[in-house]
């Protein structure tokens, strides 16, 4: 991280582990900041679980997480209200309209921007969708919905898990072109979770797995 540069997170001395297994992650220390950074890893070193730890979902076996000053374990509200994330797996939003998805992710956001979502949503070609039921989408249209309001999202850290699966190519060149708007924006990181390498996008850091 740039020395001058804000921590948006900070990781003190996490530790996770599923039961029964080893460590993924044991006293990891880390400063986040401004930015795209990639946390980067083969199938099955954890990136999926530890994004779910910083969003707050899975609670840590030990250690400390703090977004833009507020801490997960003493105010954990206001800590999830300070990360965008999406369980790519979730059901939650099924009966929900895109439209109606997209409200509910930008609820309490008062930095969310709705012209870039309207922007995004054009380069994801989301128009024909956004008055279906999520239930009815599919995986990579579902997945489209979620990750614009991300992107437009106003929350100091946003958590992206393998944006590009099920991604088509203009979608994906409007994501790329989409984080790259986040290179010098100060008060917002990305974290981008993904098993490959990415040369796309101006990098403020990358995080190589395995961490433990
Ligand atoms: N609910 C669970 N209980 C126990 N072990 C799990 C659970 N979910 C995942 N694992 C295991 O934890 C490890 C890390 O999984 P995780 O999905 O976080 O990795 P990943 O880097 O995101 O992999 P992928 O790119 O394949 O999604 C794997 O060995 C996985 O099999």
């Amino acid at each position: 991280m740039n020395p001058s540069s804000p921590a948006l997170l900070r990781i003190d001395a996490l530790s996770f582990a599923y039961p029964d297994q080893p460590p993924l992650v044991s006293g990891w220390n880390a400063s986040i900041g401004p930015g795209v950074t990639l946390l980067y890893g083969d199938t099955g070193t954890g990136k999926s679980a530890l994004l779910q730890v910083i969003a707050g979902m899975l609670p840590a076996s030990s250690g400390r997480l703090a977004v833009a000053g507020a801490t997960l374990d003493t105010a954990p509200e206001a800590y999830r209200r300070q990360v965008f994330f999406v369980d790519p797996v979730t059901d939650r939003f099924d009966q929900l309209t895109a439209r109606e998805c997209t409200a509910s992710l930008a609820e309490g956001d008062a930095g969310f921007n709705e012209a870039k979502w309207q922007a995004i949503a054009e380069g994801f070609s989301l128009a024909p969708h956004l008055d279906k039921k999520m239930f009815m989408l599919s995986t990579g249209s579902k997945r489209k919905v979620w990750m614009a309001a991300g992107l437009a999202s106003g929350r100091p850290l946003v958590l992206l898990d393998e944006p590009t699966a099920g991604l088509d190519m203009p979608s994906t060149r409007c994501l790329w072109s989409t984080l790259s708007g986040f290179d010098g924006q100060q008060g917002r990181a990305v974290i981008v979770a993904s098993a490959a390498r990415i040369d796309t996008v101006p990098l403020a850091a990358t995080i190589e797995l395995p961490l433990a």
